[in-house]
């Protein structure tokens, strides 16, 4: 077969992964719709006559083609840590007081939107993507590598040849869950509880084809991987991320002191409405990966990481209803 069929297939498929990054990595798309169909269905075209050219990170690769037995379980080479919970200013005050006798080091801290989804890890060899695993007990998680494959913003391949571990959460976007569940309720189905549960439901299906219909999505927030990356910060290692392909949350910002932290917390309880997907709380981390390793963790989490939890807004509902009644 003539190198010429195969490097146009090469580059229908590269340049469809650079579209695909555009618009739901950095939400900036530079084609139409129509345009980025027609160069799909052209690499369909050229796929389904040499299947020889087929690569995994070939955009065709992403619509969910396969129905598992079951799940493998996954054993995490790093045990992916939980949080310990944070409900007042209080509680952050005795946490930034904790940290101030683990170190000396100046402190800052990194706030990061508390995404209510499912956490996952993302693993690639050589720049691909070999497996995406859930968070399970923290050691032993379940191998979901056909259905991350069918999120759209979870590249497929990298543009280097990364050997690199990256986890973040995956969620389903209000807008979506609110469209499941109206489906759902006319199909005469049992609707879902929350975004959580739906996404959760999604990745835990055998059959790809059900996450692939579900539009998920992730934010990517944390890596086992940090001398490859060669970073020294949560705030850097963020960056990093972005710039490797990963969708990493706008809204993270570097705080100079615990009353900064408040100040945001303050903010998002406000501003969490408006964002297309659920946070129940905020993520407070010790910026510095030196004064993380000096301050250490407990049996099961960091104790440079706090959870800042939204109170339940059922309560805030009863209580707004006595007030009013
Ligand atoms: N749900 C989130 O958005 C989220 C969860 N966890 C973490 O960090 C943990 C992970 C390992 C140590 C701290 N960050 C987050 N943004």
């Amino acid at each position: 077969m003539d190198t010429s069929i195969e490097q146009k297939v090469q580059q229908l498929r590269e340049q469809l992964n650079r579209w695909s990054h555009e618009y739901y990595v950095q939400d900036r798309p530079t084609v139409t719709d129509h345009e980025y169909d027609e160069t799909y269905h052209e690499l369909v075209r050229l796929e389904t006559e040499y299947p020889q050219l087929v690569t995994s990170d070939s955009p065709t690769q992403r619509v969910g083609g396969v129905v598992l037995e079951g799940f493998e379980k996954v054993t995490h080479q790093n045990p992916m840590l939980s949080l310990s919970n944070a409900f007042s200013k209080e509680d952050l005050q005795a946490f930034d007081d904790r940290i101030k006798k683990l170190t000396n080091r100046t402190i800052d801290y990194v706030c990061e939107l508390k995404i209510d989804g499912l956490s996952v890890a993302l693993t690639y060899q050589d720049g691909q993507l070999v497996l995406g695993a859930t968070r399970g007990d923290g050691v032993i998680g379940e191998d979901i590598t056909h259905n991350i494959r069918t999120v759209k913003s979870v590249p497929l391949s990298l543009e280097h040849p990364w050997s690199i571990e990256v986890r973040g959460e995956c969620y389903m976007p209000k807008k979506s869950f609110q469209q499941l569940n109206q489906l759902r309720e006319e199909e005469g189905l049992e609707v879902f509880a929350n975004p959580r549960n739906a996404a959760a439901g999604s990745l835990r299906q055998l059959d790809s084809k059900v996450a692939a219909s579900r539009n998920l999505a992730v934010f990517l927030y944390q890596s086992p991987s940090v001398e490859t990356l060669e970073v020294a910060s949560q705030m850097e290692l963020l960056e990093k991320m972005q710039a490797l392909g990963f969708v990493t949350n706008q809204e993270s910002v570097l705080c100079h002191s615990i009353d900064e932290v408040w100040a945001f917390i303050e903010k998002m309880t406000v501003e969490r409405n408006n964002l297309p997907y659920e946070i129940d709380g905020i993520v407070i981390k010790v910026n510095d990966f030196k004064a993380q390793e000096e301050i250490g963790f407990t049996v099961k989490a960091p104790k440079w990481a706090i959870a800042y939890k939204f109170p339940a807004e059922e309560a805030q509902t009863i209580v707004r209803d006595i007030e009013w009644t």
